[in-house]
């Protein structure tokens, strides 16, 4: 994706908010680099959208301090350096695309060309279609050309796919990616983990209104024991089979095993040696099983020596159980 620059884009220090007794967000500690795309990925209620508010300056922190480009995000707001694609929200009617986006733009210091906004965003030949007139799919596109119009540094996006088909969806990111390889930085939010693993160089997993993981989507998935080895059993014994090289845990379902491993080159090889090959399939494990892992409540005692930053102080939850991966 784009090119890392020195600095940050993004700095959150010791950040946390509160609404009432909810910690929507605890202690976070984030920076984001120049030119990096980062995925904020969580279940409902993690905290995403709360971190995104104070980014852009909409919501305050109870504690801690938010910087864009080293600045405060008001200021990096009036500055035209940060674009926002918040959810939903609906379009002027009765002007055309080009008129709205030539709008936006005309409230910058620095804004984009309308024709560049609009073919970044997909747009090209749909300038003159009124706005209110527009598929899902164009419709989010033409929210995304005007999150563009200022020609932000930054553009922060809280899940920009939410309700759009496979088709729309692949064209949002083909979009994405166009801006972000100018060199420009992006943080979006979004329930859809492939899309994460996919479209972004960095996933940042929050759980609880903390950060409960922080790599790329191969990291993540390395962490919970990166492959899934599976064979029918056919009638074979089961013992042992959670001891052999590389395993991390066993699961037994009807005639299969299927072993989560870390290695599943030393796994495979200490099966065929016992002679448990049959069907046998070895596959990366998904990263909705990575996430899952992460914010299991079971799942807390985490020690590895991958460059993870794991929420494992969640001394409250209940049945720690520890996982080596
Ligand atoms: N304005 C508010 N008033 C009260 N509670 C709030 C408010 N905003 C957020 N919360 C609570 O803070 C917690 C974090 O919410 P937030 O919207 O940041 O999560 P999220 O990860 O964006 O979730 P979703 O994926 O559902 O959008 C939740 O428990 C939510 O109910």
């Amino acid at each position: 994706m784009g090119v890392t620059a020195p600095g940050h884009a993004v700095r959150l220090i010791g950040v946390s908010k509160s609404f009432g007794a909810v910690r929507a967000v605890n202690a976070v500690d984030l920076g984001i680099g120049r030119g990096e795309t980062v995925a904020l990925l969580g279940r409902n209620g993690a905290g995403k959208s709360t971190s995104i508010a104070m980014i852009l300056g909409l919501q305050q922190p109870d504690a801690g301090r938010v910087l864009l480009f080293g600045c405060t995000p008001e200021q990096a707001v009036l500055d035209g350096r940060v674009g926002a694609m918040l959810q939903e929200g609906r379009l002027i009617p009765r002007v055309t695309v080009a008129e709205l986006v030539g709008f936006v733009a005309g409230a910058y210091p620095h804004p984009l060309m309308v024709d560049e906004a609009l073919e970044l965003a997909g747009l090209t030949g749909l300038g003159n279609r009124r706005a209110d007139k527009l598929s899902g799919g164009q419709a989010q596109r033409v929210r995304f050309a005007l999150a563009l119009a200022g020609n932000p540094e930054l553009v922060v996006l809280d899940e920009p796919t939410a309700a759009l088909d496979v088709e729309a969806r692949r064209a949002f990111w083909q979009s994405m990616r166009t801006y972000a390889r100018r060199g420009n930085t992006v943080l979006f939010s979004t329930h859809y983990l492939a899309e994460a693993d996919e479209n972004a160089d960095r996933i940042v997993v929050m759980d609880h209104g903390r950060i409960a993981a922080d790599g790329s989507g191969d990291r993540i998935k390395r962490m919970v024991g990166g492959n899934l080895v599976s064979f029918d059993l056919a009638g074979a014994a089961t013992e042992g089979l959670a001891q052999l090289p590389g395993v991390a845990s066993l699961e037994i379902r009807g005639d299969r095993a299927l072993l989560h491993t870390t290695d599943s080159d030393a796994t495979v090889i200490a099966l065929a040696q016992l002679g448990l090959v049959r069907n046998l399939e070895v596959a990366p494990t998904s990263l909705e099983d990575a996430f899952l892992t992460l914010t299991d409540d079971r799942t807390h005692d985490r020690t590895d020596d991958l460059e993870y930053d794991l929420a494992v102080n969640r001394s409250e939850a209940p049945g720690s159980r520890k996982v080596t991966a």
